[in-house]
């Protein structure tokens, strides 16, 4: 970051782009038009840009500019990415090597994109990635200072968050016809996301947060006995012990996406300015 960047970020309204039009992006588009103190959102991207320029006419009464991925850092100090995750990298990059900030929502392809934290660290920029749909990532951060002795999570959904999921397609499951739970994935978090690149980006985060994806312990159910996603997170460790469990509402558009993501960014993103920020 150059002397006038970091100018920006003590007085200057931030820049604030937007990729990824979907579940996430919209209400995140939304918030930021309606204002967060210190923020000012600059363009948006969307695989179908007119429809993102109607959407956004309509909506919020102005068209935002639309650019592609790879651009948005060019007119934005922070980038939220929250697209497909095989498009990570090629949003991320040009962000990092600009030395700015990418809120990463795609966290599982944090792990197929290794080069990107050691690029950040080169350059200043930084990947910041909020709870999501999870919670306590803060407290399993805190436990990882000291001795973590182990970290997993059970993650059920309604069948039809899963659909579309490589892991069911493998394994020939018809999720319309579900009566019981089915036990679709059991190991490590780091070996599921292949599986589940769009529904397990919380086991990522939560592996990331403190034990490592290798060592947090997943299973993940198709359970037509739920109507929320569920992750319920136990922690043993030196400092304390800890059971957390979420049910997020999915979002009717994108029911693999529950309504507490957007959120969430919301929330970071106004944590970048704020003169008091809890659970930091
Ligand atoms: N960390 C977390 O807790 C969570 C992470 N996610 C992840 O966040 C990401 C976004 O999720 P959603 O908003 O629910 O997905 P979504 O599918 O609703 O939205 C993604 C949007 O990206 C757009 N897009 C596709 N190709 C594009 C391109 N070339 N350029 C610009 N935009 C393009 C799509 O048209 C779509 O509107 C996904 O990777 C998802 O897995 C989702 C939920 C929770
Ligand atoms: O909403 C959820 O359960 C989490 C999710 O999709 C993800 O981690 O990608």
């Amino acid at each position: 970051m150059d002397s006038s960047e970091a100018e920006r970020m003590r007085g200057e309204r931030l820049r604030v782009a937007v990729g990824g039009f979907g579940a996430i992006g919209k209400p995140v588009v939304r918030a930021l038009h309606e204002g967060i103190d210190g923020l000012e959102l600059t363009a948006v991207s969307a695989r179908d840009t007119g429809r993102a320029e109607t959407w956004m006419t309509r909506e919020l009464g102005r068209a935002y500019p639309a650019m592609p991925l790879a651009r948005l850092g060019e007119v934005a100090d922070v980038v939220v990415e929250c697209a497909p995750p095989q498009l990570l990298g090629e949003l991320a990059r040009p962000v990092l090597e600009a030395g700015k900030v990418v809120v990463a929502l795609s966290v599982g392809a944090l792990l197929s994109n290794p080069d990107l934290v050691p690029l950040a660290a080169r350059t200043g920029g930084r990947i910041l990635v909020p709870s999501g749909a999870l919670l306590g990532l803060d407290a399993v951060q805190a436990a990882a200072q000291g001795e973590i002795e182990s970290v997993t999570i059970v993650t059920r959904k309604p069948p039809e968050s899963l659909r579309g999921a490589p892991a069911i397609e493998a394994m020939g499951l018809d999720l319309d016809t579900l009566r019981e739970p089915v036990r679709c994935f059991a190991g490590p978090a780091s070996e599921a996301i292949s599986s589940f690149p769009a529904n397990l980006n919380v086991a990522v985060a939560l592996g990331l947060a403190g034990f490592g994806t290798e060592r947090t312990m997943l299973e993940v159910w198709a359970d037509p006995g739920v109507s929320r996603n569920t992750h319920r997170i136990s922690v043993t460790s030196d400092s304390s012990n800890f059971t957390m469990q979420i049910e997020g509402i999915p979002i009717e558009e994108n029911p693999r996406t529950g309504r507490l993501t957007p959120l969430s960014v919301i929330s970071t993103l106004k944590r970048l300015t704020a003169p008091l920020v809890i659970g930091a």
